[in-house]
């Protein structure tokens, strides 16, 4: 499939401002891919279609949900379901030899742990785009440039923060991937010091 066609599906099945959304995590997915390495054709399409089941109801998400295998505690949430179901979306239409982009859209909402430079690029995208506003977000999109796992981490802190005064739940995943990427950014600040 052509970037062309997927870019039409996805505004199918967007509403304006959501679809604007995505465009917003092109945009920000190309940039942190440039700016980090990694492949930026297969980063794209990832980030297009990341959100494509994002306004299905419930219902149909939990239905799709059952035909596929879902990461362990997702259906426990199903706000998240729409990430792995986008990621088995991808594989039938891009085939079974992507797995790096399909688990960056698989994780785009939670992270998890051991994440790659995609995985992260699509989550901190995800957070990022010029159209989300939240406190907190200017500094992370600096950080951004600076340092891919700080930012990451900073940005999931925020997320938890959020969905803590909120009370709403928290994918235990996320607190996990969290502390890991606090970690990373320790040990590498002591690596380039020694
Ligand atoms: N780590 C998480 N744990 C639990 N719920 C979450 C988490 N991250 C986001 N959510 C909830 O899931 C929903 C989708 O999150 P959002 O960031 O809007 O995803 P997307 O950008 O893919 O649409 C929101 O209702 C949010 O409150």
């Amino acid at each position: 499939m052509t970037e062309e066609t997927l870019v039409e599906k996805v505004r199918d099945a967007l509403s304006p401002s959501r679809f604007r959304h995505t465009e917003g995590v092109v945009k920000t997915t190309e940039a942190l891919a440039k700016r980090y390495g990694e492949d930026v054709e297969w980063a794209r399409l990832g980030a297009w279609i990341h959100d494509i089941a994002r306004e299905w109801p419930i219902a149909q998400l939990e239905q799709y949900a059952e035909q596929i295998e879902i990461p362990s505690g997702f259906a426990l949430i199903p706000n998240l379901l729409h990430g792995p179901i986008a990621a088995s979306i991808f594989r039938d239409w891009f085939g079974p030899d992507h797995t790096d982009v399909e688990n960056a859209i698989r994780f785009h909402t939670t992270g998890r742990l051991a994440m790659s430079k995609m995985e992260m690029i699509l989550c901190l995208a995800d957070a990022i785009e010029p159209s989300r506003q939240y406190p907190g977000v200017d500094d992370i999109r600096e950080l951004a440039d600076r340092d891919l796992t700080e930012a990451l981490a900073a940005s999931m802190d925020s997320t938890i923060l959020y969905l803590l005064e909120r009370h709403q739940p928290i994918f235990p995943l996320t607190v996990m991937a969290r502390n890991e990427l606090w970690e990373r950014k320790i040990t590498n600040a002591r690596e380039s010091e020694a």
